[in-house]
C-alpha cells in the first residue's frame, strides 16, 4: 500500500514536469498505480488505518506526487451534499470551462506542500472533465463546486502547476472578480 513516504514533496522535480498521456488500453502497471492512489485516499480517510499508518487524510492525489510523471488521478470526497465522488481516471482534461470563478473560502493546502501558503486560489466555477477510467471505459464528467475544484487541483499536478501559482502575489485574499466562495 502506498504510505505517505511514497509522496514527494516540493522542490522534486516531477512535481514541476509535464506528465505523459498513458497509453490506453492501459498496461497492467499504470492500472495498479492508479487502484494504489485510489486505495491511499480511502485509506487515509479510514480513522483506523490513517491513524496506524500515521496517513494525511487526502481528497485528490495525481501520479506524479507519487513520482510517476503520468497522466493518472484518482479523487476520492464526499461534497457539500454528501455525495460520495469517487474516480480513478487515466488522461483526464478540462474540455470547457465556465467563465465564472470560484475558490475555496479557506484557501488550499497540497499533500506534496508541508506548509501553510496563504490565499485565495482562483478556480473555474464549473468545468467539463473527459477521461479513461479504471474499466477502460470514456467518460465525460460536468462538475461544480468543491468537486469541480478538486479535479482543477488534481489536473494541475499533471501540468506541473502547484496551487499557489494561482495565488495573486499583490492581493492574496482578493477574490477573483465575482467569484463563489466554496465553504470548505
Ligand atoms: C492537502 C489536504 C489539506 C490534505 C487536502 N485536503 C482537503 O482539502 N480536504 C478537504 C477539503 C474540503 F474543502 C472539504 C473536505 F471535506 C476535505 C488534499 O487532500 N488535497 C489533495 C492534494 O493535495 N492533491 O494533490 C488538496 C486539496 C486542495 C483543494 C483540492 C484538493
Ligand atoms: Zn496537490
Amino acid at each position: 500500500m502506498l504510505t505517505a513516504k511514497d509522496i514527494i514533496k516540493e522542490g522534486h522535480p516531477t512535481l514541476r514536469v509535464v506528465a505523459s498521456d498513458v497509453s490506453l488500453p492501459p498496461s497492467q502497471e499504470d492500472s495498479i498505480t492508479l487502484q494504489k492512489m485510489m486505495e491511499y485516499l480511502q485509506n487515509s480517510q479510514n480513522p483506523d488505518i490513517s491513524q496506524q499508518y500515521n496517513l494525511r487524510p487526502g481528497v485528490g492525489l495525481a501520479a506524479p506526487q507519487i513520482n510517476v510523471p503520468k497522466k493518472m488521478i484518482a479523487i476520492h470526497i464526499r461534497d457539500e451534499s454528501g455525495t460520495l465522488h469517487s474516480y480513478a481516471l487515466f488522461n483526464p482534461r478540462i474540455v470547457s470551462h465556465s467563465v465564472e470563478k470560484s475558490f475555496l473560502t479557506s484557501g488550499e493546502g497540497c499533500l506534496s506542500v508541508d506548509r501553510d501558503v496563504p490565499g485565495l486560489v482562483p478556480r473555474y466555477a464549473r468545468v467539463t472533465v473527459k477521461a479513461t477510467t479504471l474499466q477502460g471505459e470514456e467518460i465525460k464528467l460536468r462538475l461544480k463546486g468543491l468537486v469541480a475544484i478538486v479535479f482543477q487541483h488534481e489536473i494541475d499536478h499533471l501540468n506541473g502547476v502547484m496551487f499557489y501559482d494561482h495565488i495573486n502575489q499583490d492581493n492574496p485574499f482578493q477574490p477573483p472578480e465575482g467569484a463563489i466562495p466554496i465553504e470548505r
